[in-house]
């Protein structure tokens, strides 16, 4: 079973697979085609990514990759707790530079349904916080593109004081979304 529920985006949702618990742990089908497909969710994934962050207060993002390597993202979360935050890149949507931000974590076993023409990031809220995520586009580091997590215009309401962060020194130089090239119609 797969529990679908909407976002203020309609195009970004929260999906959560069931997870059959036992005395041995649990049981959880994680993805399965024909059942994302009957809700709604049918992607071609090429790639399956794994991060562990450390520290607690760790931001990865802004990220996006640009045509033709495009990515839709499904992201999970395995050990630990995420703020995941997906930013409508999409200029002639009505909801252009606004965001989802969803809890994701180990307990709640929620995935969030990231689309092409969204930057994607994430605070990790617990240390030793492992996030897997699906991409229906191979990674191309030509193609990669960053926007400011912190840009003022963007109004996200990071859950860690955001000069303290834990960054890469690749986010600390993305561009702000005023700066940024029209990259999705
Ligand atoms: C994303 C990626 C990175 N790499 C390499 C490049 C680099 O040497 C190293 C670390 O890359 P990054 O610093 O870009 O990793 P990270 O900051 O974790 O990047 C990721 O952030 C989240 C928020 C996303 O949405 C992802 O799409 C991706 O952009 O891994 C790959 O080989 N394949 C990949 O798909």
């Amino acid at each position: 079973m797969l529990h679908i529920e909407p976002t203020a985006i309609p195009d970004v949702k929260i999906l959560t697979p069931s997870r059959f618990e036992d005395g041995r742990g649990f049981f959880s089908e994680v993805y399965n085609r024909k059942r994302y497909e009957e809700a709604g969710v049918t992607l071609d994934f090429v790639q399956d990514n794994h991060s562990l962050s450390e520290k607690a207060g760790t931001i990865r993002g802004l990220h996006f990759q640009t045509a033709p390597f495009a990515q839709d993202k499904l992201v999970r979360v395995v050990r630990g707790r995420i703020l995941d935050v997906a930013v409508d890149l999409r200029r002639s949507s009505p909801t252009f530079g606004q965001h989802v931000a969803v809890e994701l974590s180990a307990q709640n076993w929620r995935q969030l349904l990231v689309p092409i023409g969204f930057a994607h990031g994430f605070c990790t809220l617990e240390p030793d916080t492992e996030v897997l995520y699906k991409v229906t586009n191979y990674y191309s580091a030509a193609h990669d593109r960053g926007l400011a997590f912190d840009d003022p215009a963007l109004g996200i309401e990071w859950p860690v004081d955001v000069s303290q962060a834990v960054l890469s020194e690749k986010d600390r130089k993305h561009p702000r979304l005023a700066d940024l090239p029209a990259c999705f119609d």
